[in-house]
C-alpha cells in the first residue's frame, strides 16, 4: 500500500475549545489509482491533504506513506518526503516569484535530484505552456499559473501527487486536457493521484471516489 491512513484526528482551535474537522479518517491508496476526493466546502479536504504531505501535525492517528510513518518524521525527514515521494498542487498554486515558469517547473524536480530537461519541455508542450516558459509569475493568468504548479509537481516524479482544486481556474476543455495530462503523467510512473474536486465530471474520469463529511471518509 502507497498510502494507509488510520483514525487520523485534526482540531483547530476555537472560540469554545478546540474545532474538531478530521474525525478519524480512514483511507488506503495504492501505486496507480486515481482518486476523486469530494466533500462540502469547510469539510476538512485541504487539511487532509496537508497532513499526508507533512506540512501540519495531526492530533492522533497514523499516515504511512511509502513505507514511512509520517508522524515519526523529524524536519528533514518531512523535507525529503515533500522532495521526492509526495508532490502537492496547493489551491493558490504558491508559484516562486522570483524564477521564470522554466525555472519555476525544474525547481522540485532539481530538488529531488531528478532534474531532466527533457521532461520539463515534455510537460510544458503537454500543458500547453511551451510559449511561457521565460515569463515570471506574476505575468500570467490563473489558469497559467495553475498548469505551472502541476508542471513543477509532476517533474518531480512523486509516487503520490496530491491536487487540491487543480483546475478550479480552466476553462472546461483546458481542464479536460489538464486531468488527461495528470493521470497519463501518473499512470506512466505508476505514481497515484488524489484529487480534491468538486467538479462530478473530473471525479468520473478517475478510478475511484471518496468523499468526507462530519470528519470521516466514505
Ligand atoms: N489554520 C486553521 N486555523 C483554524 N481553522 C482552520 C485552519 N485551517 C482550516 N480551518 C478550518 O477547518 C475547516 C476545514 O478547512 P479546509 O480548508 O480543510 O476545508 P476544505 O474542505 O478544504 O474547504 P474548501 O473546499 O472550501 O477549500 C474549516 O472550517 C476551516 O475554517
Amino acid at each position: 500500500m502507497l498510502l494507509d491512513v488510520k483514525g487520523l484526528r485534526k482540531s483547530y482551535p476555537g472560540g469554545d475549545g478546540p474545532v474538531p474537522v478530521l474525525r478519524g479518517v480512514d483511507l488506503s491508496v495504492r501505486g496507480g489509482e486515481t482518486l476523486a476526493l469530494t466533500g462540502e466546502s469547510g469539510s476538512g479536504k485541504s487539511t487532509f491533504l496537508h497532513l499526508v504531505a507533512g506540512l501540519d501535525r495531526a492530533d492522533a492517528g497514523s499516515i504511512w506513506l511509502d513505507g514511512e510513518e509520517v508522524a515519526d518524521l523529524d524536519d528533514r525527514g518531512r523535507a525529503r518526503l515533500r522532495r521526492g515521494t509526495v508532490g502537492i498542487v496547493f489551491q493558490q498554486f504558491n508559484l516562486i516569484p522570483s524564477l521564470d515558469v522554466a525555472g519555476n517547473i525544474a525547481f522540485q524536480a532539481r530538488l529531488a535530484g531528478r532534474d531532466d530537461p527533457g521532461r520539463v519541455a515534455d510537460l510544458a508542450a503537454r500543458l500547453g505552456l511551451e510559449d511561457q516558459m521565460a515569463k515570471y509569475p506574476e505575468d500570467l493568468s490563473g489558469g497559467q499559473q495553475q498548469r505551472v504548479a502541476i508542471a513543477r509537481v509532476l517533474a518531480a516524479r512523486p509516487k503520490l501527487v496530491l491536487a487540491d482544486e487543480p483546475t478550479g481556474n480552466l476553462d472546461e476543455a483546458t481542464a479536460e486536457r489538464v486531468m488527461e495530462v495528470m493521470t497519463a503523467l501518473v499512470a506512466e510512473t505508476g505514481a497515484a493521484l488524489l484529487v480534491v474536486t468538486h467538479s462530478e465530471r473530473l471525479a468520473a474520469g478517475l478510478s475511484r471516489r471518496v468523499h468526507l463529511a462530519r470528519g470521516v471518509v466514505s
